[in-house]
């Protein structure tokens, strides 16, 4: 089972959470936080053991705190806090338990008693005091409690998102990123990732037509993910690989590599010729549509984020052998908030399914149906024509791509990039990712 139901989801760049509240979902904005009533020195609550509030000055609420039996309750800037005591002194910040130059620990967890408790605790303002058995001294700003509290993290998206259909993308006239600015300017990079970040893809014009300036421009962003199909790749109709891309034949919404345990991140394509008809490409938004699931029929988004499943890639060609196999579910969703951070969806790779029983099999197929009839709503379908010079760069964990089948040549060149190395260039401009 799902343990909470909480599920962040944006639009138009207001993160909304959903909550369930008596068996139907309702939406608080996210700056409407918690409730929370005035407490009073010395309250009794009338569950469980008698406790003792406290709070730092005597008319205010800002910050009430009490030691529980089991956990450091904080109620501060609007939140109700739990801090387990063992993990308040395994984070201790002090010099000798941290160095702040590597930002690493230097504690030795495994020597703390597991039921420590502080025998000393005070807080002073923005600050929380805590003294140990052994006497070492912990010190917390509150806000940093707050910031890093799991009440603090189920409110909050690890990434803000803005999910779309087509007409919320043509809406947003998200402008592209043009070559001579976007290799030399760090503000247009940042308003590139930043767009890249919240749609999922993005855009760069006015790239030199070939491979070469394509491998240039996705250096710019991160390092290059190689795989069995290369580093950089150029490819035709001509079936040199024993798989439908290299064909002329239309492809349904898909990510790729769902065959990988960790599938790769972003997907970059560079049309460098099209002489024919046919051949756009198709973008979907699998966030948008894997919310739709889960306003509808919660059940079926726990079971597409619950079951695991396989997908597999077997080529036997003379030059080329791989078998590859991936599992995981279709959904990969964070358990404390319910993000969803993964989609793994590829009909023409997905394996046998042979790790659930009948029922559970009939279920998910039902989850399956639904999520495919969301993410195959015209109106989701936003269709691009690639042509030479515009580089494309798609979030392979979130949006779909597929394509249209065509006549004549066609040489698409691109790359895979590797996640990580995306998001600490966006993190390193100041962006959140
Ligand atoms: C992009 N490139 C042509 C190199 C590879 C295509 C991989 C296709 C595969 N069926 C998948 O979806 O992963
Ligand atoms: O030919 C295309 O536009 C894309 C084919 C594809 O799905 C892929 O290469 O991953
Ligand atoms: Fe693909």
């Amino acid at each position: 089972m799902i343990q909470n139901d909480g599920f962040r989801h944006s639009i138009m760049g207001l993160t909304r959470m959903f909550v369930r509240v008596g068996g139907c979902l309702q939406s608080l904005s996210r700056c409407q936080t918690q409730k929370i009533p005035p407490l009073v020195t010395g309250r009794i609550r009338t569950l469980g053991e008698a406790k003792r509030w406290q709070h730092t000055a005597p008319q205010s609420t800002s910050c009430n705190w009490q030691l529980r039996e089991d956990c450091f309750e904080l109620s501060y800037g609007g939140l109700v806090m739990h801090f387990d005591y063992v993990w308040l002194r395994d984070h201790c910040r002090s010099a000798s338990c941290y160095n702040a130059k590597t930002n690493q620990r230097n504690l030795d967890t495994a020597n703390v008693e597991l039921t420590i408790r502080p025998v000393k605790t005070r807080v002073d303002d923005e600050t929380l005091f805590l003294t140990w058995p052994d006497g070492h001294v912990t010190r917390y700003g509150l806000s940093w409690l707050a910031q890093n509290s799991y009440e603090g993290q189920k409110q909050s998206a690890m990434q803000p998102r803005i999910l779309w259909n087509a007409d919320i993308y043509t809406k947003a006239k998200v402008p592209s990123a043009s070559w001579e600015k976007f290799m030399s300017c760090n503000e247009e990079l940042r308003r590139f990732l930043s767009n890249f970040l919240h749609y999922g893809i993005a855009f760069v014009e006015d790239v030199p037509a070939t491979l070469e300036a394509t491998e240039i421009a996705t250096q710019r962003v991160s390092l290059i993910r190689e795989t069995m199909y290369g580093r950089m790749w150029n490819f035709t109709s001509d079936f040199s690989r024993g798989d439908t891309a290299y064909t002329k034949l239309a492809l349904d919404r898909h990510t790729d590599t769902s065959y990988f345990q960790e599938p790769c991140g972003i997907q970059v394509f560079h049309c460098l010729r099209h002489e024919g008809t046919g051949g756009r490409t198709l973008l979907v938004d699998g966030f948008y549509a894997a919310d739709k699931v889960l306003q509808q029929m919660p059940n079926n988004f726990e079971l597409l984020a619950r079951v695991p499943i396989k997908h597999e890639y077997i080529e036997n060609m003379s030059d080329h052998r791989n078998h590859m196999i991936g599992i995981g579910p279709v959904l990969n969703v964070y358990p404390w908030n319910n993000e969803v951070y993964m989609i793994r969806y590829n009909n023409y790779d997905r394996a046998v399914i042979n790790t659930i029983p009948h029922d559970v099999v009939q279920r998910w197929y039902v989850a399956h149906r639904h999520l495919t009839t969301e993410l195959r709503r015209p109106e989701n379908e936003l269709w691009v024509k690639l042509k030479p010079g515009k580089v494309l760069f798609i979030d392979n964990w979130r949006v779909l791509h597929g394509r249209e089948s065509f006549t004549g040549l066609r040489q698409l060149c691109g790359c895979y990039l590797t996640r990580d190395d995306v998001l600490n260039t966006a993190r390193s401009l100041g962006l959140q990712a």
